[in-house]
């Protein structure tokens, strides 16, 4: 089976969160189930650096006003097709935004030339000469991509089934209907039953009114947001297509994620030597600068965001100094925030530490030193740190919502009896629960056997892409029958 997946972000290219994560992930898990997955992404300079070589497979002489190539390379095991258009892509700052974090003056431009590309690809744009190429069924993630089963249900080509993945339903890509004229679509489009969102476009909304199915990043989140609290807008439309919803957790790559192995961890440690982890927490706490003492060492890697919950955190750090915790943040964000947590680093020094910063390696040293990260998001689809926790055994304190629920299971009374707790859950998402938690997760840490119990468990846990995957290649079956039928 050939499948497109297009994306705005595919790790290691280039990563703002977790959507390259799954994007880079998923097709190499693929593999295993007989799909073969081409990814098509922006050529932006990074990524234009690290794919030197790349293959010109076709030009597009007007992509919704700027010229673009596209290229195909194959990059540690993913096959891309970039799409090269410097008008678009060759600028300085992110993939969404300027250096100084404004958005992009054009990213309704940019991205729905990223969907054009998409939906002329899967319609056959590649089909002809040496090595033709077509996709049995197209995979679209987050609202920067979501415009592909639009433009492909304006188009005159025959349809290919066509899957929209929610990764997070926040950002939806609204805009005025100012710049309907300029997105290639016929007059109708601009209807309910197509791009019209509110009196405006709307990307993300386009894609879960057009596309054949809709998933998200977790089971509970897929019945979260059927309600007005998670789903933003969408409710009711995702409640109209309540039967083409589908639910599947994300996993994670066990091979870049592994604690045995991880070039990024000081002291290598499996689920029998959790010992050796002391190293790398001592490594951990001298990076950042915070004392090296007995108790625990909380951490957080995380956009500084009130969807992640962090003023919650921000508010109860003066306990948890108080219950004998420390913490190590890596992560930016909103100003406010990050004001928040500095401040708490000056009134608590050698016991709150933050970095602003993006750093890879650093994050993965954090869950091979830490002993539990904290991640009180009041919503989260699925979350990839509490499975990246759980791999390495730094206990998950979550809040109970999306991904957090499916993933985590809170040390309860029985959980802990019968050896199946993982971490530690709350609910509902609020200052007072987030420092119960904290409490209860500092009294545990404090009864070695039951806490090194709960490492082990989480180490077990099947976290792996194996299962998704699977699920994944299930869905792609069904559309493709439903073509045929
Ligand atoms: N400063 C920093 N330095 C280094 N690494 C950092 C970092 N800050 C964050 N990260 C990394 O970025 C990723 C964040 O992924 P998450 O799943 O937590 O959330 P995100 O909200 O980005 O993703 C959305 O999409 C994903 C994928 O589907 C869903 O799991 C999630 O719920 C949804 O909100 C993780 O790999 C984390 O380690």
């Amino acid at each position: 089976m050939q499948v497109l997946s297009v994306a705005s972000e595919v790790y290691p290219l280039v990563k703002t969160g977790g959507l390259a994560d799954v994007a880079g992930a998923l097709p190499l898990a693929l593999k295993g189930h007989g799909v073969s997955v081409k990814t098509l992404m922006p050529g932006y300079p990074a990524v234009m650096r690290a794919v030197k070589g790349a293959k010109l497979r076709l030009g597009f002489e007007n992509l919704l006003g700027a010229r673009a190539d596209l290229l195909e390379v194959e990059h540690q095991g993913l096959d891309l097709l970039i799409l090269d258009s410097p008008v678009f892509f060759d600028r300085p700052g992110g993939p969404y935004a300027d250096a100084t974090g404004k958005d992009h003056f054009d990213n309704w431009r940019r991205f729905a030339a990223l969907s054009k590309a998409g939906a002329m690809i899967a319609q056959g744009a590649m089909a002809d000469g040496d090595g033709g190429w077509r996709p049995d069924i197209v995979h679209v993630h987050d609202w920067q991509a979501a415009m592909v089963p639009a433009y492909m249900r304006y188009s005159d080509e025959p349809e290919v089934p066509t899957l929209t993945t929610i990764h997070n339903i926040a950002f939806q890509g609204q805009y005025g209907a100012d710049i309907f004229p300029y997105l290639d679509l016929p007059a109708h489009a601009f209807s309910i039953e197509g791009v019209e969102y509110f009196g405006g476009v709307g990307f993300l909304k386009a894609g879960l009114q057009t596309s054949w199915a809709i998933s998200t990043v977790s089971p509970s989140y897929a019945e979260e947001i059927l309600t007005p609290e998670f789903g933003m807008g969408l409710e009711g439309l995702l409640t109209i297509r309540q039967g083409d919803l589908h639910g599947i957790v994300n996993g994670i790559d066990a091979e870049i994620w592994d604690p045995a192995t991880d070039p990024a961890v000081k002291a290598h440690y499996n689920a029998t030597t959790l010992k050796i982890r002391a190293e790398n927490k001592r490594a951990v706490a001298e990076r950042f600068g915070l004392d090296q003492e007995a108790g625990p060492l909380f951490c957080v890697i995380s956009r500084l965001t009130w969807q992640k919950g962090m003023d919650l955190l921000a508010e109860t750090l003066d306990d948890l100094i108080a219950m004998g915790g420390r913490l190590a943040v890596l992560g930016s964000g909103d100003r406010a925030l990050e004001n928040a947590f500095h401040a708490a680093a000056k009134r608590h020094p050698g016991k709150v530490s933050v970095l602003s910063i993006y750093d890879e390696p650093l994050s993965h040293l954090m869950q091979a030193g830490c002993d539990a990260i904290v991640i009180p998001s009041r919503f989260e689809p699925c979350g990839l740190t509490q499975l990246y926790g759980l791999r390495y055994g730094c206990i998950p304190v979550v809040a109970r919502t999306g991904g957090l629920n499916d993933t985590v299971i809170d040390a309860s009374h029985a959980a802990v009896a019968s050896k199946a707790a993982t971490g530690i859950s709350f609910s509902p998402v609020t200052t007072d629960n987030l420092r119960r938690a904290l409490r209860r997760t500092v009294g545990l840490y404090h009864q070695p056997k039951v806490w090194t119990g709960m490492q082990k468990q989480g180490m077990k846990s099947d976290v792996s892409w194996e299962r998704s995957a699977g699920l994944y290649a299930g869905l792609y079956t069904s559309l493709i029958a439903k073509k045929g039928s």
